[in-house]
């Protein structure tokens, strides 16, 4: 089992506290989403999670295991545990790869493979994404953003991780392309039994993926409730806030 915990969690750039004292559980199994505004600290905890924020005080624990501050050959098996999966289709891929040795090179990071059993692990990965087969050979300029972030997160899964960090992986996309990726999450979740720590700005969109939501304020936690009740009951008027001002999708 390999829930994922933040324990009093604080970050600080320079003079600036970006997380302070935060604690959250992202049970197994479970998608919590993250809101809160530009420049709340989503990235900056989730960073945290792969150890890519100056982290001052406080634990990251993965199924209870303290992983704050692995380094090394630690922090790169790590990798094969707890992935981040990043927030710009345009930019996540590098446009000199085909989509298939972009897999290929996330397969062959954590897994010694023959070639057949590459090719297939490439059909594979592209068939739980729903891509096409014959994108293997495309390059990244070919491809649409919601089909960039789909290879993006083939490319996250080929290491078979455990937990996934989203970092507004759909914020980019049109509506409807948004509504198939977020629908494709939950999909991922149940088929592969992931924890995902889902982060994200529009509320809408984060409402139909988590069964969780976690509302972040200047780097501080203001309510964690489930999905329903947050909704329904907002406690905390900055949450209330949130929910007046965000238009909402998947309703
Ligand atoms: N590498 C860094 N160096 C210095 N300050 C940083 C760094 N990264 C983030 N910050 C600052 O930390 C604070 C939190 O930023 P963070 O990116 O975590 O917020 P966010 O909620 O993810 O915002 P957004 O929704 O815009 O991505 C902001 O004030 C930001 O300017």
């Amino acid at each position: 089992m390999s829930g994922l915990s933040f324990d009093g969690l604080t970050v600080r750039y320079r003079g600036l506290t970006a997380v302070n004292d935060v604690s959250l559980d992202i049970p197994h199994g479970r998608i919590v989403g993250l809101v809160g505004e530009s420049g709340s600290g989503k990235s900056t905890l989730g960073r945290a999670a792969v150890g890519l924020s100056p982290v001052r005080a406080g634990r990251v624990l993965l199924g209870g295991e303290d992983i704050t501050h692995a380094k090394g050959a630690r922090r790169r098996r790590l990798g094969s545990r707890i992935h981040l999966v990043f927030q710009n289709p345009h930019s996540a891929l590098d446009p000199r790869m085909t989509v298939g040795e972009t897999i290929s090179e996330a397969l062959t990071a954590h897994r010694r493979l023959r070639r057949s059993e590459r090719r297939s692990e490439i059909d594979r990965l592209l068939d739980l994404l729903a891509l096409d087969p014959a994108l293997a050979s495309a390059l990244p300029g070919a491809l649409s953003g919601g089909q960039r972030q789909r290879v993006a997160l083939a490319r996250a899964l080929a290491v078979e991780p455990e937990v996934l960090i989203a970092d507004e992986i759909t914020s980019a996309l049109d509506a409807s392309v948004q509504s198939a990726m977020l629908t494709l999450v939950r999909d991922l979740r149940d088929k592969l039994d992931l924890t995902i720590l889902f982060i994200g700005h529009n509320l809408g969109a984060v409402r139909y993926v988590a069964d969780v939501i976690a509302v972040l304020r200047q780097g501080e936690l203001v309510e964690v409730a489930p999905t329903d009740k947050l909704f329904a009951d907002p406690r905390h008027p900055y949450t209330r806030g949130l929910l007046d001002s965000v238009p909402r999708i998947g309703r």
